[in-house]
C-alpha cells in the first residue's frame, strides 16, 4: 500500500466518523472504526477518541499481529475487530457504534437472540440479514473476541447485548451503509412493537438473498 493510499484511507475514516457523529449515530467518545490495510494490518480509531473530531495523523496503524506501528493507542475493542476479520477474509472494514435504537433493541428482554430484528424491509435483508445477540461483556473484555469470532463466519453484523452493533463490510462505505440500515430498522422495529407488523415472508427473504448476496 502506498503512502498515498494509506492517507486516503485515513481521510476516509475521518470523513465518515464526522458524518456519523454529526448525525447523532455516535456520541461522546463511543464507537470505533477499522479498515484492513494491504499488508494484512489495520488502521483503527484511537481509544477515547471522538469519531466527530479525528485527526488523520493520529489514527492507529497496527501490523498483522495487532502491534501498534504508529499513531495513538488503538481502540480497546481492537481484539474484537481482529477476531471478526479473522473469520471474514472478505471484509475490509468494521464499524462499531452505540447508536441509540440498536442499543435499545440490545437491551430488550424478549428478543430472539439468534436474530434480534425480523425482516421488516428489503434493504435490511440486503445489507444486514440475520443479527445474532452476543451476551453482555464489559467493553474491552478480551473474551468478547471469542464470542464475536464464533458468529462472524456466518454473520457480517452482530449485536452486543446492552452495548451496540458491530458491522463488517467489503468496504468502509459498505460497512457504514449496513450500520445505518441496521439503526433505521431498529427504530422501525421499536415503532412497530406490539402492532404485529407484516414481515417479509421466508420466500421473499430467500429471493432477496439470491438476488443481492451479502458478503
Ligand atoms: O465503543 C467503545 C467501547 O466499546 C469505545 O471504546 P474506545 O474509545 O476504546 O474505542
Ligand atoms: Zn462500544
Amino acid at each position: 500500500m502506498t503512502q498515498h493510499d494509506e492517507n486516503r484511507l485515513r481521510e476516509q475514516i475521518v470523513v465518515y466518523g464526522k458524518s456519523l457523529f454529526e448525525r447523532g449515530l455516535t456520541m461522546g467518545s463511543s464507537g470505533n472504526i477499522s479498515v484492513r490495510t494491504e499488508d494484512g494490518g489495520w488502521l483503527m480509531t484511537p481509544t477515547n477518541a471522538c469519531l466527530g473530531r479525528l485527526d488523520p495523523a493520529r489514527i492507529s496503524r497496527l501490523d498483522r499481529e495487532g502491534c501498534l506501528l504508529n499513531g495513538d493507542k488503538p481502540t480497546k475493542e481492537s481484539f474484537l475487530h481482529m477476531a471478526m476479520y479473522a473469520e471474514r477474509p472478505q471484509s475490509e472494514a468494521i464499524v462499531h457504534l452505540h447508536s441509540t435504537h440498536s442499543v435499545a433493541v440490545s437491551c430488550l428482554p424478549d428478543i430472539d437472540t439468534c436474530d434480534c430484528i425480523p425482516p421488516l424491509t428489503a434493504y435490511y435483508v440486503m445489507r444486514v440479514g440475520k443479527l445474532p445477540l452476543v451476551p453482555y461483556h464489559i467493553p474491552g473484555d478480551p473474551t468478547l473476541g471469542d464470542a464475536v469470532g464464533s458468529l462472524a463466519g456466518q454473520h457480517s453484523a452482530v449485536l452486543l447485548a446492552n452495548h451496540g452493533p458491530v458491522v463488517a463490510g467489503k468496504t468502509l462505505e459498505a460497512a457504514l451503509y449496513a450500520t445505518e440500515e441496521l439503526e433505521e430498522t431498529a427504530k422501525l422495529f421499536l415503532l412497530l412493537r406490539g402492532q404485529n407488523p407484516r414481515c417479509l415472508s421466508p420466500e421473499q427473504v430467500a429471493d432477496l438473498e439470491a438476488r443481492f448476496p451479502r458478503n
